[in-house]
This record gives structure tokens, sequence and C-alpha cells, in this order.
């Protein structure tokens, strides 16, 4: 989403703190009451000026689709780029090496057969109802309200489109916004110089505990309740405190497999993240995994085009979040990249990667009509708007060293009605044959 995008104006950054200080809401207090875990001043979330970051029919993106483009003259260039094997890549010592994308590909099947057996067990989705303890059920909805807010100021046109959804959806996709937004903090808001391995090891734990029922504070209670409510599993949330860790210690990727497992880590989680809560049509004839690996693609495709945006920014923080292999292929190098210049060898590096990103935005919007009707407008809005980053950065003339690339507020608002289009058009059904 262009979670800038859908907070339409240019948006602050978060930061997450508690009265004490972010440290320790890390950790030196490990459970607390739950008067004291509910109570909204323990965990206060403040605005501060960006600092931005940054399937075989597996992800149903296939090699051919992953690296194909990257060559001069794009798809059919694909021989001369260094093919990494999606399924297995045999190393020098002869043991099998899993890509990336097989190894995300597991995550995606076992999350979709998470949902797949709550279906069978009870035909639809069903939603567990709130454990109404007394005084606990309006600190609960005072904890959903806060993400609520959060989500509101962050990222507004998207938290616009939740209202469409149903009550429970909508505060179960806030309160899985601001977990997100939350440890994406961790590494890359103002505190994030403090952050050691330990704290995100304490981060971790207070994962494992909130989807054991004991959250740690008001924000981590709204996201306990959603994962007993909803079918979420805990790896996604999982891999994207791994994506974090290896933000700390990673600023360059040599190869796209490198490169995809990172963007699966910080983004693709947050597709698989989202799909059990906004559900899948109950007219969608489409296989669960395609759900997801579209919503996978999503995240991946949002991601590569933030760091196709960002190269410039990127660069100035010592890091290149471009494959070393595709920029050497192209005669470039991070020296290049450190100079700023907008060159022949740049641009064409440029339109391959682009290309990619919008092989990935093509993959997802296949995806969006299989969602129950109430949860397209959001996913299209999102998917139209940041995608609009990529053309952006055409207009710029691949200057993506000195200029943001940025979609006006008029295309912005140009595309919500469109994204609303698309949200009506239902699933396609199978054709039956008689
Ligand atoms: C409707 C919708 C988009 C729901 C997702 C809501 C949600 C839980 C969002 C959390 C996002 C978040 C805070 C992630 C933390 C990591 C991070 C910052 C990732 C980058 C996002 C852009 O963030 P940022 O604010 O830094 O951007 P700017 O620099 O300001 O531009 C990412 C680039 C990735 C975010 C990934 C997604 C939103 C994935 C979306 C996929 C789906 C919702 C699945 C849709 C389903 C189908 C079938 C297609």
């Amino acid at each position: 989403m262009s979670l800038t995008l859908l907070r339409v104006a240019s948006s602050p950054n978060l930061e997450v703190s508690n009265s004490n200080g972010l440290l320790d809401s890390f950790g030196v207090k490990k459970l607390v009451d739950s008067s004291k875990f509910l109570s909204r001043d323990f965990v206060s979330i403040r605005a501060k000026k960006n600092d931005k970051k940054k399937s075989r029919r597996f992800c149903s993106l296939s090699t051919d689709v992953k690296y194909a483009c990257v060559g001069q003259s794009g798809l059919e260039s694909s021989s001369n780029f260094p093919l990494v094997s999606n399924v297995l890549a045999s190393t020098a010592v002869g043991e099998v090496a899993i890509s990336s994308e097989q190894k995300v590909y597991d995550v995606v099947l076992k999350q979709a057969s998470l949902v797949k057996r709550k279906l069978s067990s009870t035909g639809e989705l069903e939603v567990k109802p709130e454990i109404v303890l007394p005084g606990n059920l309006s600190l609960l909805s005072e904890a959903y309200d806060r993400c609520g807010e959060i989500c509101a100021e962050y990222a507004k046109t998207f938290y616009l489109g939740t209202l469409l959804m149903t009550p429970e959806r909508r505060r179960a996709i806030w309160a899985i916004y601001v977990w997100c937004r939350r440890t994406d903090e961790l590494v890359d808001g103002p505190n994030a110089s403090h952050i050691t391995a330990t704290a995100m090891d304490r981060w971790e734990s207070r994962l494992d505990e909130l989807f054991q029922g004991r959250p740690f504070d008001m924000l981590d209670a709204a996201l306990s309740d959603t994962v007993a409510k909803f079918p979420v599993d805990i790896q996604p949330f999982k891999d994207m405190i791994e994506g974090m860790r290896m933000d700390l210690k990673k600023s360059r990727y040599k190869t796209f497999d490198e490169l995809y497992l990172y963007c699966y880590y910080v983004a693709g989680t947050v597709g698989l993240m989202s799909v059990p809560v906004m559900g899948i049509s109950t007219l969608s004839q489409a296989p669960t995994e395609s759900v997801y690996n579209a919503a996978l693609a999503l995240g991946i495709a949002n991601q590569l085009t933030n760091i196709l945006r960002d190269v410039g920014e990127d660069a100035r923080r010592g890091r290149v979040y471009l494959p070393q292999d595709e920029l050497a292929l192209a005669g470039l190098s991070d020296d290049d990249i450190f100079a700023g210049k907008v060159t022949d060898k740049w641009r064409n590096f440029m339109k391959s990667q682009i290309k990619r990103a919008r092989m990935f935005f093509d993959e997802a919007e296949k995806g969006v009509t299989e969602l129950n009707e109430q949860s397209r407008w959001p996913v299209w809005a999102s998917l139209l708007l940041y995608r609009q980053i990529l053309d952006e950065i055409e207009a710029n003339d691949y200057n993506n060293f000195t200029k943001r690339a940025y979609v006006s507020k008029t295309k912005k608002l140009l595309s919500l009605p469109l994204a609303y289009a698309r949200s009506m058009v239902p699933p396609t059904r199978k054709l039956s044959h008689a």
C-alpha cells in the first residue's frame, strides 16, 4: 500500500516508545498485569519525520518471470543472466541449496492450509466471539481504537478503505498494521541505533507471548485478540522480525535471490498476515495457495518499488538494495550509485528493475479479485497507488538519486474511483463442462 500513498500526504514516522523509553518496552519488564498492559499511556507511538527505509508456481512468479526481465532487452534476454533455479540449486560441493522462493513458498503453503482447514471444518471462516470478562471488553476495544487511531494518522486513505470492512476485520487489520509498523520502527525509527540483537530477541519473545494470549501492552493485546480469532500463523510475523535483523546486519545483496528473501521478510509477510483477516470471497474458486501467492507478490512488488524509489536516499545511508550481480552485468558498481549520475547504463538497468517490479504487480492483480468483496477496495487502492511510483521514476528520467518519485494528490484521488470500480468485479467463475 502505499502506506505512504495511502497516507496520501507524506507521512511521519512512528516511534514505538513507552513512558520509560524505548528499550524498556522490549526488555526488562517481562509481563505486566492486565490493567497495566492495557493502559493507554503505557505505550505511546509518537510521530516524527520519516526516515524512509526501506512464485514456481511457487510464488506463481516462476524463475522466468523473476529473472528473465533482467537482460538488456527484456524477456528474451534471460540467457545472459545468472539463472538461479527456483526449485533447487546445486552448490559447488554437490549439496542442494534451496532457493529463497522455495523457502517462502513453504510458508505460503502452511498459511494456506491453515485457512483451508478452518474452512473445511466450519464451511465459512468463523470469527470467534470475544471472551467477555467484565472490564476487559472495554479495555480491548480501547486497544483496538488506539490501533485505528494510529492507522488513521499514518495511513489515512488505507484507514478509510478499512472502514468498508466488517468491524471485526477492520480492527484486526489495524492491529496487524500497528504491530508491523512498530517492528519496522525498531530498525528504521529514531531509536534504531540503540537496537541490538538482544532487543530484537526480546521483541520476538513478546510476539511468542502474545500469540499465547499473554500480551505485554495494549497494542499487543489487540493483536493477541486478533490472532486468537483469525487463522493467522505466527511464521510471517517471525519472518518480519528476521527481515529487520537482516537489515541491521546486511547492506548489500549479491543476487536477486537474496534480495527476494529480504523483500519477503519485510513486505511479503504483510500479505500473508492480511489475507486470513481480509478473507477470500465465497464466490472464489481459485486455489487458496494462489491467493496467498498473489498477496506475497504484492508485498514483494511494493518493497521492490520502495527500493527503486529510494536508491539515492539509501545510498546516503551506505545501503544498496540492488542485486550486485545484476549491477555488474549492466556495467555498474556501488561507486556509480554513490556518484549518483544518470547514465544510459543506469537507465537500462532501471528499466529492467522496473519491469520486474511490474511483473510482481501483475501477479498480485490476479489475486485481488478473489478476496472478500469488502476487502478488495483498500487492496486495489494500495496496489494502483504504489504501482504508479514506478511510472514516476520513469517520468523523472530514472533519476532516483536526487529526485524522489511521488504520486501527486490529484493522481492519487483519481485512482480511488478506479480502485472502487475494480473492486466491484466479482471472482471469475470456472466454466462448468456439462
Ligand atoms: C489493504 C492493505 C494494503 C493491508 C495491509 C495492512 C498492513 C498490515 C500493513 C502493514 C505495513 C507495514 C507497516 C509494514 C512494515 C514493513 C514495511 C515498512 C514495508 C513497506 C511498506 C511501505 O511502507 P513505508 O511506510 O515505509 O512506505 P513509504 O516509504 O512511506 O512509501 C512496504 C513497501 C510493504 C508493505 C506491504 C504490503 C502493504 C503488502 C500488501 C499485501 C496485501 C495486503 C495482500 C493483498 C492480497 C492479495 C490477494 C493481493
